[in-house]
């Protein structure tokens, strides 16, 4: 009967399952019986207001906070487990922009904690660096200093930070915040090329332009509500974002 025990359980496994979570900061309910689950090859967009509780609920799912209520599961395993299997890229970058360090060295960070102490100076993390930086397309940046970048150069840097250390899943936090609408729409289909190997759960503001790109847009405002994207267009999931933003309002 098990004869056919398929290896291919592991992959089958949602790449990130969120069960019944809450989570407050002190006295402060931030997130309320969140559930989500998200297959692995999906891109799905989470939106909602200033202090939904979006960026929380990332850090919930990275392992670096624990939950209260509730469970995560990252591809069948605690996130803690699971924390080099999903590729991050910040908000804003962690590390001042003067700093005196390479984009090279950036990118070789993405893979700390995967080799010995020392991996960025091993051959095959480097290999795994200029690789993803080939990938973003910004590999002729590899010896420029890291704040004399662009806005967009640096997002692509950090994409490929996160891309170094061979994720399965990749999280981004609002990666497009702070650069201008062309540069966006090339992250996006660079994002859309890395969908064809990558599970990708990304924060946005920009319901409209990200509806063009994810298959699956879900809301969060201390709650949260899924919505699939089949025939919606902008304008519907402004609806369906305001719509949410009121019944939430009314919880109160
Ligand atoms: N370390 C913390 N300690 C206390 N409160 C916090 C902390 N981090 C976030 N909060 C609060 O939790 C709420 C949710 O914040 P969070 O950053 O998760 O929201 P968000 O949806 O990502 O917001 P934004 O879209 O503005 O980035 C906010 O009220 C915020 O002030």
């Amino acid at each position: 009967m098990t004869e056919h025990a398929p290896m291919s359980n592991l992959s089958s496994k949602p790449a990130i399952q969120v069960q019944n979570l809450s989570f407050s900061y002190g006295e402060s309910r931030v997130l309320e019986h969140v559930d989500l689950t998200i297959t692995p090859g999906e891109f799905v967009g989470l939106v909602g207001p200033n202090a939904g509780g979006k960026s929380t609920l990332l850090k919930l799912i990275l392992g670096l906070l624990e939950p209260q209520t509730g469970q995560i599961r990252v591809l069948g395993q605690t996130p803690r487990q699971a924390a080099r299997r999903i590729g991050y890229v910040p908000q804003f970058p962690s590390f001042p922009r003067d700093f005196p360090i390479s984009v090279e060295q950036v990118v070789a960070m993405g893979r700390l904690g995967i080799g010995s102490m020392l991996g960025w100076q091993r051959a095959a993390d480097r290999d795994a660096a200029r690789r993803a930086l080939n990938e973003v397309e910004a590999l002729d940046l590899a010896r420029r200093r890291i704040g004399s970048l662009s806005g967009g150069q640096l997002q692509r840097v950090l994409l490929a930070r996160a891309l170094a250390g061979e994720p399965e899943i990749l999280i981004l936090d609002e990666p497009t915040a702070n650069i201008d609408q062309r540069v966006e729409t090339d992250v996006f289909d660079l994002l859309a090329t890395l969908n064809q190997r990558l599970t990708i759960l990304l924060v946005s503001h920009d319901i409209a332009f990200i509806s063009g790109y994810v298959s699956r847009v879900a809301c969060l405002n201390r709650t949260l509500t899924c919505h699939g994207t089949d025939a919606v267009d902008g304008e519907t999931i402004r609806e369906l974002y305001g719509s949410h933003v009121r019944l939430v309002a009314h919880h109160h």
